[in-house]
């Protein structure tokens, strides 16, 4: 991924800086999208993963509609060019100015996570003379098996209407009336790599529906979330995940109703092989027990290590001196925080003050999770096309 063309281009930039391999992110963009069409599925991308503005620009044009948290990752999608047709608005707290924004937007669903958020959506569109399309976003009670932070679906979890309460939840429907019921949503995780998870979320939504069915609800819309993992270990033997693998659960054990659509949100999947965070060497230190690759790079540009204790392959770009054994080193950044740490006991080839490092797989939940702290500089970005 990193030849040398590439990488004599970067020495002359100020780093750190995260690159986005734009013909990969490409590549990635059009599997998804041909193996979705396979089935008719349709994917609203998860803006939370990365909004980058080139990147938001490279999903619209191929084709996919947007899943937004927030009143701002809704008016992002409509400045990118997303259709407000083709856009959902899920998050537990959602404000009422938010609500109101996404109305006036004219969004295609509000994916709705209580029945308080049902009421009060309500009174809003009631108010402002609209209807507003809603599904429900459900807690299916799923082990998504992934890292406990970034599970969503289990009964412990915040998101979604619990299913006990889902009979409260068809009352309050039956008495709203700006408000139009087009399906019901789930999402149970994050960096899913067990594809035996989904066909476990497919048997709920299928009793689910059934149940919807039964009470004389039908259902437009089967949203399934996202949460397709990649493959942090090995960025450049799977740089694309396995869409067809993926979507091919979904065709094969969701039970759908005539007229049903299955709709998918996902972020990661699309866009972390395609950005990478490159730093400078700033320091060496080599101790007794350890040796420290101290880098102009922290946890403010890349927190996933230090929030989940996440893996990213750390690669030192360029000429490696053959002659002298690789060594262990701590990889770490300069924020003054102990957990601000990228990795450790890595086997890199010996480094030196100046040396280029790539931490990979971080085109998802990397810059958008950036931060200011110790009044850092704002994030740096480099597109493969422009250098
Ligand atoms: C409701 C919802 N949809 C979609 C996503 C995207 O998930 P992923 O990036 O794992 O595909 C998330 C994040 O986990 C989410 O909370
Ligand atoms: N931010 C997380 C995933 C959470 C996704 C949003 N629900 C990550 O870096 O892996």
């Amino acid at each position: 991924m990193f030849d040398a063309g590439r990488i004599a281009a970067f020495s002359h930039q100020e780093t750190p800086f995260y690159f986005y391999d734009i013909t990969l992110l490409q590549e990635t963009l059009d599997t998804a999208k041909r193996a979705a069409d396979e089935y008719n599925f349709r994917v609203h991308y998860a803006l939370k993963a990365n909004f980058n503005d080139r990147v938001l620009h490279a999903v619209c044009r191929t084709g996919f509609g947007a899943d937004c948290v927030s009143g701002n990752e809704v008016k992002k999608a409509v400045e990118i060019g997303f259709k407000p047709s083709e856009i959902v608005f899920a998050g537990v707290g959602k404000s009422d100015k938010e609500i109101t924004y996404a109305l006036d937007q004219n969004i295609f669903a509000f994916n709705v996570e209580s029945v308080q958020e049902l009421r009060i959506i309500d009174a809003i569109a009631g108010d402002r003379g609209k209807k507003a399309n809603v599904a429900l976003r459900i807690n299916p009670n799923v082990d998504a098996q992934t890292h406990h932070y970034i599970t969503t679906g289990l009964d412990e979890n915040k998101f979604g209407i619990a299913q006990w309460e889902l009979g409260e939840a068809i009352e309050t429907l039956r008495q709203c009336r700006h408000i139009e019921l087009i399906g019901i949503h789930f999402h149970v995780g994050s960096q899913i790599t067990d594809l035996n998870v989904f066909k476990s979320l497919c048997i709920k939504v299928n009793e689910l529906n059934n149940w919807f069915d039964e009470r004389g609800f039908r259902l437009h819309v089967l949203n399934v979330g996202g949460g397709l993992g990649v493959d942090y270990h090995q960025p450049d033997a799977t740089p694309i995940p396995d869409f067809r693998a993926y979507f091919a659960i979904f065709a094969n054990f969701l039970e759908r109703k005539p007229g049903q659509e299955v709709h998918f949100e996902l972020g990661r999947a699309l866009v972390s092989q395609s950005g990478s965070l490159i730093s400078r060497v700033l320091y060496v230190k080599n101790g007794i027990k350890k040796n420290f690759l101290i880098l102009d790079a922290g946890m403010t540009e890349l927190m996933r290590p230090a929030l989940y204790q996440a893996y990213h392959q750390i690669e030192r770009l360029g000429q490696i001196e053959t002659a002298s054994e690789p060594i262990h080193y701590d990889v770490v950044g300069p924020i003054c925080e102990s957990s601000d740490c990228f990795g450790k006991e890595v086997l890199l080839p010996k480094s030196e003050r100046g040396d280029l490092i790539a931490i990979r797989t971080t085109g998802a939940y990397g810059e958008v999770m950036a931060s200011r702290y110790n009044l850092r500089n704002e994030i740096r970005y480099v597109y493969s096309d422009e250098i």
